[in-house]
């Protein structure tokens, strides 16, 4: 039994009063109804349980991956008393009901302690896959029972698994994921990549499964949850009968459930496999990430849901893993914060999806059916970065298009090539995408769409919003939004590619951050969440995990999948997050929903990255929750911070969210203020030339530093990254040559700042941001993108909403996906996703940081282009780079 659980036993007498007040207050709040439910991903889960029971079919003729079950994992223990080798866990007793009581919650948990080893053979109960947690909207109140029912199931799945002989071998999907993402040794997860189905068999499952009990996820257990509601929650400390974790289904395919960590809507809660005991499908997906690589699929990627940081766990890393514990290989992570049906290894494409050859083409098909619009412009056919990289656009017979679009006019996109796996999410894989003839890289999201699946309407909604808040962000700080485009069933989001990957990453990989970078990384983390929170959107999953470092250590906030826009007064806060890094109003539901959530988090990951652990890591999932949400203690805070450090912590995990700074504030504190700024030498280039289509602020900058740059000559003008960099149409020689803005030789610093933009031109999907212009590759009556503060002019081109005007053909990116298409209309078109009112004029600080991932290495080129053509200008070419200001 894990050590956590007994000591709550022990306690329980004492403190059920407690824990009653506080269930019961999560319960209301499940109950009572959860956030708009436009932006919860929690539909998606109802959906999906719904949706499980229909499936089972096809779910049952494809083959599930499974970890290995070789490895037992106990997820109860924790983290500082889990051993590596865990102990069996003793199953507790199971309730008569097959619901997602707390009895089947604690011998779930229970269960998946269990080592594999030890139960090879026998089957486990596994349940036909769940649903996206994620969704919408819930229009039935039923779909919570549904939801719940699923947990039930997953639950019964879990206690079945306590039976070695359920066990199942791992499906040979498993083995392929790559960078050692899928370590299937060591998860108890194994339970979950059981082929649903077959595995179904089981006695105790035997009731489940029946027919009218599978109707299951919505109904009958769904009732029998009814009608023993409370006390069994109470007394099992069930917080989530009615709650959000999502139980995610296994696949190496799809994986959404990769991401255990998150918590969603209420409804998703319902579905948590962690609540309802069920079994973690996602697990294994969720610590198989290869430690090294920084690309993850594991805690990170798995990441993301709560399930996964339900049980905090260590030091059950493969032998690939650094000595460092790594919670991500076997992290239980239950499920994913979405489990969009497009990754749902159980649908049967999903099954072709999730075969793909990591290193093959985006996709092979992509022509084969659903052709994809022709943008209406020249753009960077060649550039991922293009927006023709959306297929929002419609195709405008009079805007000339590149020769490459012309010999390929179906997909933009196919030039790019996908290669390795970076990382699974909740919608699906993410892979390195690379260009071979221009030699970009981009970070490519697959997200596969049903189109005859009634899940993608809510894929497509949570997409939709989560691509409109990008495709609105522009900031050094903030992982950058390229671009997206449908292909067949496939939905490609293109982001930028952040190489040094994830902070929980690098901490599993090599330890805890010294100080200086923990202030670096945390003035760089408040300047990305300053900007956010600008424009009131709240990110509502700031953690390592979701944070990416890039090689010169400039952070990038990345999965933007939890974020949501405050439109209004009343923004009720929803189970959304991962529970560690969870403040306390959002478990107890007791404030309305705010800004204030992010800078808990943030204490939290300030915790994170100086001991490698969330604070309360000690505590399984429960407990943990229990004490964030209902105690009054304060994490320990490790003497290694300095005063500053520790000061800064406190500040950030006040329980009162009123009372914490907000980003803008913190970003006085001495802990960050005195941090020693990123840098980035600014190419002489860079600094001589000027964008066409430049802002004129954005000109000034660059000629300014130009002037101070060129004067010099040689020049040792230092510009602090988070400057100006990236705004320079030249700044970067990547974007020089790639970016659709630069394609159409018109230039905005951001979508958001531009008037354009700001005006309301904004194409969530096309690539709104960070793209610069390519003053080489100016074109007539080019297409203007609105992330450069162009607009598409010709033909039927926006349509506005709440002042936002998105490229009417934006939903054109679910072609052929009618439900999608729609779904995504709708959460454009939603109030929620509306940026434009709050779009801001940016500062110096906004400007988009280009990538200079490949600056340096065309630096040289554009310093000998330069000196040709401006031959009185002396140059020491041996100092291509100017010299590093700061202050170090
Ligand atoms: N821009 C990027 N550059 C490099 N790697 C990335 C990038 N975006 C994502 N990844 C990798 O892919 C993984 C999954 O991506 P991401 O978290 O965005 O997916 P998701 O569906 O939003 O996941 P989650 O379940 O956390 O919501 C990340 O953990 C990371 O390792």
């Amino acid at each position: 039994m894990p050590s956590w659980w007994g000591k709550s036993s022990s306690k329980e007498a004492k403190k059920k009063g407690n824990k009653e007040s506080f269930i019961d207050t999560i319960h209301r709040k499940f109950k009572s109804g959860s956030e708009d439910k436009s932006n919860s991903r929690s539909g998606g889960s109802q959906r999906r349980c719904n949706d499980t029971v229909s499936e089972r079919g096809s779910l049952s003729r494809f083959p599930s991956r499974s970890p290995s079950p070789s490895t037992p994992v106990s997820r109860c223990q924790s983290f500082a008393e889990r051993p590596h080798t865990q102990p069996h866990a003793q199953p507790l007793p199971l309730p008569r009901a097959q619901l997602a009581t707390v009895g089947r919650t604690d011998s779930s948990i229970s269960a998946s302690s269990k080592s594999e080893l030890d139960r090879p053979s026998k089957p486990l109960l596994v349940f036909p896959l769940p649903k996206p947690c994620y969704g919408m909207n819930r229009a039935d109140p039923t779909d919570v029972e549904g939801d719940l029912a699923t947990a039930s199931i997953s639950s019964g799945s879990t206690i079945d698994s306590d039976d070695p002989s359920e066990s199942r071998p791992l499906s040979p999907l498993a083995s392929d994921y790559e960078n050692g993402n899928r370590t299937a040794l060591n998860s108890p997860s194994s339970v979950m990549h059981k082929d649903p189905t077959p595995t179904l068999n089981q006695k105790n499952s035997k009731e489940a499964l029946q027919p009218s009990n599978l109707l299951l996820n919505n109904h009958i257990l769904s009732t029998s949850l009814k009608r023993q509601p409370s006390s069994m929650q109470m007394q099992n400390l069930q917080i989530p009968s009615h709650n959000a974790f999502c139980s995610a289904p296994d696949s190496s395919m799809s994986s959404p459930s990769r991401s255990p960590m998150r918590a969603f809507g209420v409804e998703q809660f319902v579905n948590s496999g962690f609540w309802a005991g069920k079994a973690y499908p996602d697990i294994a997906s969720a610590h198989c990430s290869s430690p090294g690589s920084g690309h993850n699929s594991g805690h990170n990627s798995v990441g993301g849901d709560l399930s996964g940081q339900l049980f905090w766990q260590h030091n059950r890393c493969s032998p690939e893993c650094s000595p460092i514990p790594s919670p991500r290989m076997i992290s239980p992570g239950p499920s994913s914060r979405i489990h969009s049906g497009a990754v749902t290894p159980l649908h049967p494409r999903a099954g072709g999806a999730a075969a793909e050859s990591p290193t093959s083409r985006p996709d092979n098909g992509k022509q084969q059916s659903h052709r994809l619009p022709l943008p209406p412009l020249t753009i960077a056919n060649t550039s991922p970065f293009s927006p023709s990289y959306s297929s929002s656009t419609t195709p405008t017979p009079s805007v000339p298009r590149s020769p490459g679009r012309a010999e390929n006019p179906t997909s933009p996109g196919s030039r790019w090539k996908k290669g390795r796996l970076l990382g699974r999410g909740t919608f699906g894989h993410v892979y390195l995408g690379f260009n071979s003839e221009s030699g970009e890289m981009c970070a490519m999201k697959e997200v596969t769409l049903f189109s005859d699946d009634a899940k993608s309407r809510e894929s497509a909604q949570q997409l939709g919003q989560e691509v409109s808040l990008l495709s609105r962000l522009q900031h050094p700080n903030i992982v950058q939004y390229y671009g997206s485009e449908t292909v067949d069933d496939k939905l490609y989001i293109y982001l930028e590619y952040v190489s040094g990957g994830s902070i929980y990453k690098l901490l599993q990989d090599y330890g805890n951050l010294g100080e200086h970078a923990i202030r670096s990384y945390t003035q760089q983390i408040l300047s990305g969440l300053a900007y956010l929170h600008a424009k009131n959107t709240v990110h509502r999953d700031i953690k390592g995990a979701n944070i990416l470092v890039d090689p010169s250590g400039r952070v990038k906030l990345a999965d933007f999948g939890m974020a949501k826009h405050i439109t209004g007064q009343s923004c009720p806060l929803s189970f959304k997050g991962s529970p560690y890094w969870m403040a306390p109003e959002v478990i107890k539901n007791s404030n309305g929903c705010n800004l204030a959530v992010d800078i808990w988090s943030l204490g939290c990951t300030v915790l994170e990255m100086a001991t490698t652990k969330p604070p309360w890591s000690q505590y399984e999932g429960v407990a943990a929750m229990f004490k964030i949400g209902n105690s009054k203690e304060l994490p320990a805070i490790p003497n290694s911070l300095s005063a500053e450090g520790r000061d800064f912590v406190l500040q950030c995990l006040q329980r009162n969210p009123l009372h914490r700074p907000t980003a803008a504030k913190l970003l006085e504190h001495p802990f960050v203020k005195n941090a020693v700024p990123l840098e980035r030498p600014i190419p002489i280039a860079e600094l001589s030339e000027g964008p066409p289509a430049a802002t004129n602020s954005l000109r000034n900058l660059v000629l300014n530093l130009s002037f101070f740059a060129l004067s010099d000559e040689v020049s040792d003008v230092h510009t602090p990254r988070n400057i100006s960099c990236p705004v320079s149409p030249i700044g970067s020689p990547l974007l020089h040559s790639r970016s659709p803005q630069h394609m159409s030789g018109r230039m905005s610093p951001s979508p958001i700042s531009s008037p354009h933009t700001a005006s309301g031109a904004s194409t969530p999907l096309s690539g709104g941001s960070g793209m610069l212009p390519f003053p080489h590759l100016k074109q007539p009556g080019s297409y203007m993108h609105e992330g450069m503060g162009t607009i598409q002019r010709s033909q039927n081109s926006f349509y506005t909403n709440g002042g936002t005007h998105f490229h009417e053909p934006m939903p054109e990116l679910f072609r052929g996906m009618p439900q999608a298409s729609q779904a995504f209309r709708d959460i454009i078109s939603s109030d929620n996703c509306t940026l434009g009112n709050q779009i801001t004029q940016p500062t110096s600080g906004e400007f988009y940081d280009v990538q200079s991932v490949l600056a340096d290495r065309v630096s040289q080129q554009l310093l000998r282009d330069h000196v040709k053509l401006n031959p009185t200008v002396k140059f020491n070419l041996s100092l291509p780079m100017l010299d590093r200001t700061s202050g170090i």
